[in-house]
């Protein structure tokens, strides 16, 4: 009873309750409790729902599922888990979008969540992390690219091929500190930090050379028509209107871009192309009468010409959707929380969009796995990243800004080299062997060994 009546005279003084200070400091308290209290419910009642994902291991998480070929386990268990799935690659939450209507919602209706890189090992070794175009905030992409115009080709160099190689070879390659960002010093035991130090100084090297090459040249009064990409991006290092400060790092990273994203990526394709062609001899001989009548006597291709080519033109769309030379897209990350397709997806998951399986995707595509160029004639789905099922060079902000120089580096290529030659296999082989190897861009196992005869006209 003696509580009872203290109790009610301490409510009853003034000092607490008529205190305006106390009183939002109870608010304060309240509004705290309720916002905890209603995220546990929340989550509770499982009205937040997060993407399926497959039984993880501990520590490793779902690393083990990967594989040699990556694009072809994510595709395996996106077919049970569903084309939205959530995997931890080692501590590293990590969405994998598997199909057309996914990949528009990251690409298009999310696409400013979701067009952040993250930096990982590879691209604090190699693009001074990341001051670059694929991994530099979007401002940069936007000015730089469109400025340069990118149908310039840079100089051809084989020490530049070969570091090229071996840059693409450790971008395709999982680091321990990107899937533990605790246990990134394992990278330092394992020699992979030493390895891309070693390339990325000897790229650097080279890179620096080719800019004292322009400047030389600069300085002897080239010619002003014979611009290429780094003397535009020469002139972009002192460009006030360029809205952004744009240093010899930037330059030397978006020149390592151009010989890393341009180049694998470019032959790759045309490796590809050639293959699917001599494993089929109709389209083969199709395409190479229609280039020949094309091009007739004239000897140089243009522009204008591959226009006119149709049979062509599929068979350029149907080796970009069977393989595209990027099989997942580069990864990005979310800059904020989000819900797709009723799923909750938090701030900082990383975003992995398997072009290869979209552009696979039974429900889309008949005989996916055929080489099939006549599914291309008189349909007007195109690679330019619109037609969501069809995404070879990406989409979105982050689609890839080289797709017009990629692609007229291709048309280029290959109509000449079905114009000229007839080709035959190695060895006396009958069949290419049609092995993927896993890289940042994929190639065959097997490299392509192809016997050209100069075709009597
Ligand atoms: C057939 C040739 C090519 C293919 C199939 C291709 C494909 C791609 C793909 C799939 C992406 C990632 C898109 C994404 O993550 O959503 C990309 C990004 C990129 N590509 Fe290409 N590409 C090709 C040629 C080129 C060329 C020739 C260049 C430059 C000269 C280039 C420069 C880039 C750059 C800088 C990015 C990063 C863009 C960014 O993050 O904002 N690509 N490419």
């Amino acid at each position: 009873m003696a509580v009872t009546i203290a109790v009610q005279q301490w409510f009853q003084q003034e000092t607490f309750f008529n205190n305006p200070l106390s009183l939002s400091l109870v608010f304060l308290f309240s509004l705290f409790f309720l916002s905890r209290f209603l995220r546990v419910w929340a989550v509770g009642s499982k009205s937040v729902k997060v993407p399926p994902s497959p039984p993880k291991l501990p520590l490793i998480g779902h690393l083990h599922h990967l594989g040699s070929l990556p694009h072809q386990s994510l595709r395996a268990l996106s077919l049970k888990y569903g084309p939205l799935m959530l995997l931890h690659l080692g501590y590293t939450p990590t969405l994998v979008v598997s199909s057309a209507k996914m990949g528009r919602e990251i690409m298009k209706t999310h696409d400013v969540v979701f067009s952040t890189r993250p930096i990982t090992t590879a691209v604090k070794e190699f693009l001074y992390s990341g001051k670059d175009v694929a991994f530099a905030p979007l401002v940069i992409t936007n000015n730089i690219i469109s400025r340069v115009a990118l149908g310039r080709s840079l100089e051809e160099k084989s020490v530049g091929a070969k570091l090229t190689k071996d840059v693409m070879e450790h971008f395709g390659v999982f680091s321990v500190g990107d899937m533990f960002p605790s246990l990134g010093w394992i990278d330092e035991l394992t020699g992979l930090k030493r390895r891309m130090r070693k390339t990325s100084s000897a790229m650097h090297r080279f890179l620096d050379e080719v800019v004292e090459e322009h400047l030389t040249s600069k300085k002897e009064g080239a010619q002003a028509d014979k611009k290429d990409l780094v003397d535009l991006l020469l002139e972009s290092e002192k460009d006030p209107t360029l809205g952004v400060e744009f240093t010899r790092e930037n330059l030397r990273a978006v020149i390592m871009d151009m010989f890393v994203a341009g180049t694998d990526t470019t032959y790759t394709t045309l490796e590809w192309a050639m293959a699917e062609l001599v494993n089929h001899p109709v389209a083969m001989k199709k395409v190479q009468e229609e280039v020949r009548k094309v091009i007739g006597n004239t000897t140089m291709v243009n522009e204008s010409d591959t226009s006119k080519m149709d049979y062509f033109n599929c068979v350029i769309k149907e080796t970009l959707r069977m393989h595209p030379a990027l099989v997942l897209s580069l990864p990005r990350v979310s800059t904020s929380s989000s819900v797709i397709e009723g799923y909750q997806i938090p701030d900082k998951t990383r975003v992995i969009v398997n072009l290869w399986a979209i552009c696979r995707d039974p429900e889309v595509w008949d005989k996916p796995n055929e080489f099939i160029p006549e599914r291309f004639m008189n349909n007007l789905i195109d690679f330019r990243g619109k037609d969501f099922e069809f995404i070879p060079f990406g989409a979105g902000r982050r689609g890839c800004p080289g797709l017009t120089f990629g692609l007229m580096s291709v048309e280029a290529i290959l109509a000449n080299l079905l114009y000229w030659f007839d080709w035959e296999l190695n060895g006396g082989a009958t069949k290419i062997d049609m092995t993927e190897a896993f890289g940042l861009s994929v190639h065959l196992e097997q490299p392509l060994r192809l016997v050209p005869k100069a075709h009597l006209f």
